[in-house]
């Protein structure tokens, strides 16, 4: 019923730039590894990972699983201008690209990105960010109780997921505190794959198997327990965070940008990038369509909208409406469209860029 469940709905159509007409790009089937274009210019370019960005400079990860593995610091050539290189990127590297204390190789090339989660300006941010790039995943982390959990909350994660066509997976913590039952009622209608962690009981294979394959970024608000989380999936994340950057002089940690972490298990690994400095999401850049889009059953019914539906609760006539009042989507269809309409509702009410 949604697209991530329906593989054959995958294509391959892939985008490059920031770009808002190509943005509407579906998951790459290579997964996590999106194809790095081949120019002619600096033929001699290793290809390498982002896995920070810390003001300016890069951390990479270059022969990612061989023996030759090695992480760098890089900066971005000129030649990029304005283009954004975010955490998830795979670049093409020129310089020293050796690894050694002191070296700076040097990004000249972003490769093709299979999908672009970012967020528009809203009141606590003036300006448009790219949060990650070539995420498959989006674990929304939130806690049953302390802080009080909020289905809009989640909501807004979840349209911004959809949207970049990424896959939402909740994830209910602290659940020692609360049962989450009734909040999760709140999601019955959008067929979202659910775990719950509390005190003692974090699931960690559960978890960690649905990362394995995958990158997953994790969100979610301050206090809800995702570091805690994090730091059992990825038992070196902690050490992580006394590691000091060899040419900043400062801790991977020290301020508040999007790490990456591998976890690895017996068959295979998988990416958690964590987005500590994520507060809100302004969801100004959404198009509804997407939205509409992500609930497969509800975009063929909506083939019978009069034009120009906004498929909201007020909308006059909206076949979606109907269909569900005579019954067609049986009855889970109540609560499908009640999650539907929050999560346009959520977009509706995000102020649109430069208003
Ligand atoms: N009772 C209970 N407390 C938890 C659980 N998970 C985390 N906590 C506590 O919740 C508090 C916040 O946990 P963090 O892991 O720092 O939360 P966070 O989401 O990373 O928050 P920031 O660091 O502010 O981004 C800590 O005191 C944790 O010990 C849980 O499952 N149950
Ligand atoms: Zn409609």
């Amino acid at each position: 019923m949604s697209w991530w469940e329906t593989p054959e709905n995958t294509g391959d159509d892939e985008f490059d730039e920031y770009d808002e007409a190509a943005f509407r790009a579906r998951p790459n089937p290579k997964g996590s590894r999106p194809r790095t274009k081949q120019r002619p210019e600096h033929k001699d370019a290793l290809s390498a990972r982002v896995l920070s960005v810390d003001r300016g400079r890069y951390l990479v990860l270059l022969d990612e699983d061989t023996p030759e593995e090695r992480e760098l610091t890089a900066t971005r050539a000129s030649q990029l201008r304005r283009k954004a290189v975010v955490t998830g990127d795979q670049v093409d590297l020129v310089g020293d690209t050796s690894g050694e204390d002191g070296t700076l190789a040097r990004i000249v090339r972003v490769g093709e990105r299979s999908t672009l989660l970012r967020r528009s300006a809203d009141d606590t941010d003036q300006v448009e960010r790219i949060i990650v790039a070539n995420a498959d995943q989006m674990v929304v982390v939130v806690a049953a109780a302390n802080p009080e959990p909020r289905a809009r909350l989640v909501d807004r994660y979840l349209v911004a997921a959809l949207d970049a066509r990424i896959k939402p997976i909740l994830c209910i913590t602290k659940t020692d505190l609360a049962d989450p039952t009734e909040f999760l009622e709140n999601f019955a209608g959008l067929d979202l794959d659910v775990v719950t962690s509390g005190s003692g009981s974090i699931p960690i294979d559960e978890i960690t198997e649905r990362l394995v394959g995958h990158s997953s970024v994790f969100v979610g608000h301050s206090g809800v327990g995702k570091s805690t989380l994090v730091n059992a999936l990825v038992p070196d994340a902690r050490r992580a965070i006394g590691r000091v950057n060899d040419v900043t002089g400062r801790g991977r940690h020290t301020s508040s940008s999007t790490e990456s972490y591998r976890v690895r298990t017996p068959h295979g690994s998988g990416w958690v990038i964590d987005t500590p400095g994520v507060r809100s999401f302004g969801l100004g850049h959404v198009d509804p369509a997407n939205i509409l889009g992500a609930y497969t059953d509800l975009a063929d019914i909506a083939e019978r909208c009069p034009r120009g539906c906004t498929h909201l609760p007020d909308a006059p006539d909206c076949a979606i409406a109907e269909a569900v009042a005579d019954g067609e989507l049986g009855e889970g269809g109540a609560a499908r469209l009640d999650s539907f309409h929050r999560l346009l509702q959520s977009v509706a009410s995000s102020p649109k860029l430069g208003e």
